[in-house]
């Protein structure tokens, strides 16, 4: 299990994290979400032992993660880090940078194990390609499988998926969190896109003013968003009468007492989005058609 107590960090006397603590358990999911700059990237660097914490303390099981003060390579081998920068063998093959740290004294499972993991990324015709002939998307996806044929226990991720076209995304994620889940290896991942936690994760976590707001399923948090930047995460959400609803909770009716004047439709593949304003406000509502500029349109809460 992977304890994180009380911990606070800053780069300069300002501290970009307060007083974090939560737990991930083998084999568990936990997403850190939050506005840019919000200390995202900073949590995943510290949990790795990128840096020294000064207040609290990181755990994995029984071993205390420390930063470069103690340890004179960063990280640890049970746990592994895929960020932005991919670190790769540009002259080699994706085949010998997946392989890499496979023993070479079990050649038969080595190659099971390098295609078991060419086939999670969907990588099997790049096998011989050099690495520096890739695109950014799929450095990313050997650098995923690289992460994975070093068996981790924990896998720390910084938006994952960026780099990866959206024909691949939904396919890879499924490949990817099912391998962890198969093989019990717990995972942080820090994001931006709610697909990567949507049907995923076990909790999230929200980080934002330097702490942690919420924690929860991702169901809870988007059924019950408690504030609207937690709204902000998953869709496009109005604010009325001090209530959030997502665009799809309001509803164009014939007759209401809640009028709206439109002001913008925007196509949104299976619906349009409307963009109407309610009150000097602007509403935000998911509709089958597109409606003209100006029309007065009645709707009403189906929560
Ligand atoms: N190496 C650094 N030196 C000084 N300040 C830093 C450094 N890295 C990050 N920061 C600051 O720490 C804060 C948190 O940054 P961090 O990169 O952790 O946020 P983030 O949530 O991951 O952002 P993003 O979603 O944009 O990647 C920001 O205010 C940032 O400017």
């Amino acid at each position: 299990m992977l304890r994180v107590k009380n911990l606070s960090f800053g780069y300069t006397n300002t501290n970009v994290l307060q007083n974090i603590s939560f737990t991930v358990n083998a084999g568990e999911y936990k997403a850190i979400i939050g506005e840019s700059g919000s200390g995202k990237s900073t949590l995943i660097k510290l949990i790795f032992g990128e840096y020294d914490v000064e207040q609290g303390q990181i755990f994995w099981k029984d071993t205390e993660i420390l930063g470069p003060k103690y340890n004179l390579v960063v990280g640890y081998d049970f746990m592994k880090s895929v960020s932005q920068e991919f670190d790769l063998m540009p002259y080699t093959s994706v085949k010998n940078n997946i392989g890499k740290h496979l023993s070479r004294f079990y050649p038969e499972e080595k190659e099971q194990r390098t295609q078991e993991l060419l086939k999670t990324v969907e990588l099997e015709d790049f096998a011989q390609t050099k690495v520096k002939h890739l695109s950014g998307g799929q450095k990313q996806r050997v650098a995923l499988a690289r992460a994975l044929a070093n068996e981790p226990e924990i896998l720390l991720l910084d938006e994952p998926f960026s780099h990866i076209d959206n024909f691949k995304k939904q396919s890879l994620r499924r490949n990817i969190f099912n391998y962890l889940k198969a093989n019990n290896i717990a995972c942080i991942v820090a994001t931006h896109d709610r697909n990567d936690v949507l049907g995923f994760a076990d909790e999230i976590l929200v980080l934002n003013n330097k702490t942690i707001i919420a924690k929860d399923t991702p169901q809870n948090l988007y059924n019950n968003p408690k504030s609207p930047l937690i709204a902000s995460f998953f869709e496009e959400f109005n604010v009325i009468n001090n209530a959030i609803y997502y665009a799809h909770q309001l509803k164009i009716v014939k007759d209401s007492e809640l009028k709206a004047v439109v002001k913008q439709s925007y196509f949104n593949g299976g619906s349009w989005l409307i963009e109407a304003i309610f009150n000097d406000n602007l509403i935000y509502i998911l509709h089958l058609n597109s409606i003209p500029i100006g029309t007065t349109i009645h709707f009403r809460i189906a929560k």
